[in-house]
């Protein structure tokens, strides 16, 4: 990687379901320490994009490089080991584990069978090290009084927490989160705003799919704007009000929008 390549560059991706072009010729870079917005009406195809990029999907064409490195036909854990982290929009929690152990089962160090079964030391110091780096972004997202209650029994805000907690367990450099706001009570919603403040401030990219405006403005550097699989714009929150074509995106637009669509791609 050299010191202008990307930390994430993707080139001319497509993917369709059927007859279906949910993405077509897609293009953009992400540089490190970037907060982006990933923006676009509904069903434009933002969490499609998130989905290929870390690997729950398939893309039928383009490519994706990690710091320079091809990603796109790897599987979803080897890019999380890459460094790439994601969270969803309705995360679901396990009944019976405590948000701690929800945290710790996000740990990405891997022991074998044998050293698992027999409890090693190398086992022993990596599960403590696993406990420390819960209890400290349990902390750092607010969980920390609620760390031994069950996962199922948080809100849908905290779960949303918990979801970003879980990403942040394997350290990565880059983290895609699925409407982190969405649902989530105006006082959670500015804890949630500050912790990825702080995150960023820390060195983390972030790539944030949602629909709240005021969250953008407050969060985002830059915004992408999707819509019906091409990208319309690329600009700071600031300029979105003014962009053409991102007022016709949502303010909708028929056949004759997707001819204009096509030929500016
Ligand atoms: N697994 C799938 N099989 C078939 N069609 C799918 C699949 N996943 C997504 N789609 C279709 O792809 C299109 C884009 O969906 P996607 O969820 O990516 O949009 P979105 O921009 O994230 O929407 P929203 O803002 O509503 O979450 C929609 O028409 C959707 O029905």
């Amino acid at each position: 990687m050299t010191n202008t390549t990307p930390l994430l560059r993707v080139q001319s991706l497509a993917k369709a379901f059927g007859g279906n072009k949910v993405l077509q010729n897609v293009s953009f870079d992400i540089q490190p320490g970037e907060i982006v917005g990933l923006l676009g009406p509904n069903g434009s195809g933002k969490s499609t994009l998130l989905n290929i990029i870390t690997g729950f999907e398939s893309a039928d064409r383009g490519v994706i490089a990690y710091r320079g490195n091809a990603i796109q036909t790897l599987p979803a854990h080897r890019i999380v080991e890459a460094g790439i982290a994601r969270t969803f929009q309705l995360p679901a929690m396990p009944e019976k584990m405590s948000v701690m152990e929800v945290a710790m089962a996000a740990s990405t160090t891997h022991h074998g069978f044998w050293e698992t079964l027999l409890g090693t030391g190398g086992v022993r110091a990596a599960e403590r090290q696993a406990h420390a780096k819960a209890t400290a972004l349990l902390h750092e997202l607010l969980l920390a009084h609620v760390r031994d209650l069950p996962a199922s029994a948080l809100s849908g805000g905290q779960k949303k927490l918990l979801g970003i907690v879980c990403a942040l367990m394997g350290a990565p450099k880059m983290v895609f989160l699925d409407e982190p706001t969405a649902g989530v009570h105006p006082n959670l919603r500015n804890d949630i705003v500050s912790a990825l403040k702080r995150l960023n401030q820390q060195g983390m990219t972030l790539v944030i799919v949602e629909h709240d405006m005021h969250f953008i403005r407050e969060v985002c550097s830059r915004c992408i704007v999707l819509d019906r699989g091409h990208i319309v714009a690329s600009c700071c929150p600031d300029e979105l009000s003014s962009n053409e074509r991102v007022l016709q995106a949502y303010l909708g637009g028929g056949a004759e929008n997707d001819a204009v669509l096509e030929k500016q791609a």
